[in-house]
């Protein structure tokens, strides 16, 4: 990834779109994609969506669903203030909700474990600003269609896992 993505990220900002929606384009132009995929974390901004939109009417291909996952902001801060990654693997941990056997060190290869710069509570709070103001009006934009589907992601993950079983009728 380059520099410039890391730097905007690493502040809490968004990456710009053209860079992300460059990103996108190319991933799902793989072989993997042809019978379909999730993205997550993709669009954030009304640009991305229409860029999407536009990706898809290329390729035959449309949105089945848009899912929401609702969450409090102070669970949303705790989650995300707990949350550690291995530096070897990538594995994710949470210090509290599903901490390693041994503090600091990786079940699966022994890795070190890290916070990464974005997950620090200041830059968190900053990430949140930027959701309210360039994400959220996604949720109008999806609505519209009638594509948008909202989870509550405030219960266990088997729950959580559960309600999307249901809304892309795989259960
Ligand atoms: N669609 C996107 N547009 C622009 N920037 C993005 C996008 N997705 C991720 N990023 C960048 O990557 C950072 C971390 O992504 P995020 O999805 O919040 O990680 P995670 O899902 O692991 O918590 C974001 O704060 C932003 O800088
Ligand atoms: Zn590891």
């Amino acid at each position: 990834m380059g520099l410039e993505a890391k730097r905007h990220m690493d502040s809490g900002a968004l990456v710009p779109d053209e860079v992300v929606v460059g990103i996108v384009e190319e991933r799902l132009a793989a072989a993997d994609c042809v019978n379909g995929f999730i993205l997550d974390g993709f669009p954030r901004t009304v640009a991305q969506a229409d860029a999407l939109s536009v990706m898809l009417r290329k390729s035959g291909k449309e949105i089945e669903h848009v899912i929401l996952f609702d969450v409090d902001t102070s669970v949303l801060l705790e989650r995300i203030v707990g949350r550690r990654m291995c530096r070897k693997c990538g594995r994710g941990y949470h210090v509290c909700f599903d901490p390693p056997l041994e503090a600091g060190k990786c079940d699966e290869c022994g890795g070190e474990l890290y916070q990464r710069e974005d997950d620090q509570e200041s830059t968190m709070r900053k990430r949140l600003e930027v959701y309210e103001a360039q994400t959220a009006p996604l949720k109008a934009y999806y609505s519209t269609g009638g594509l948008l589907r909202s989870v509550d992601a405030l219960g266990a993950i088997q729950d959580v896992y559960g309600e999307i079983q249901k809304i892309v009728g795989r259960d």
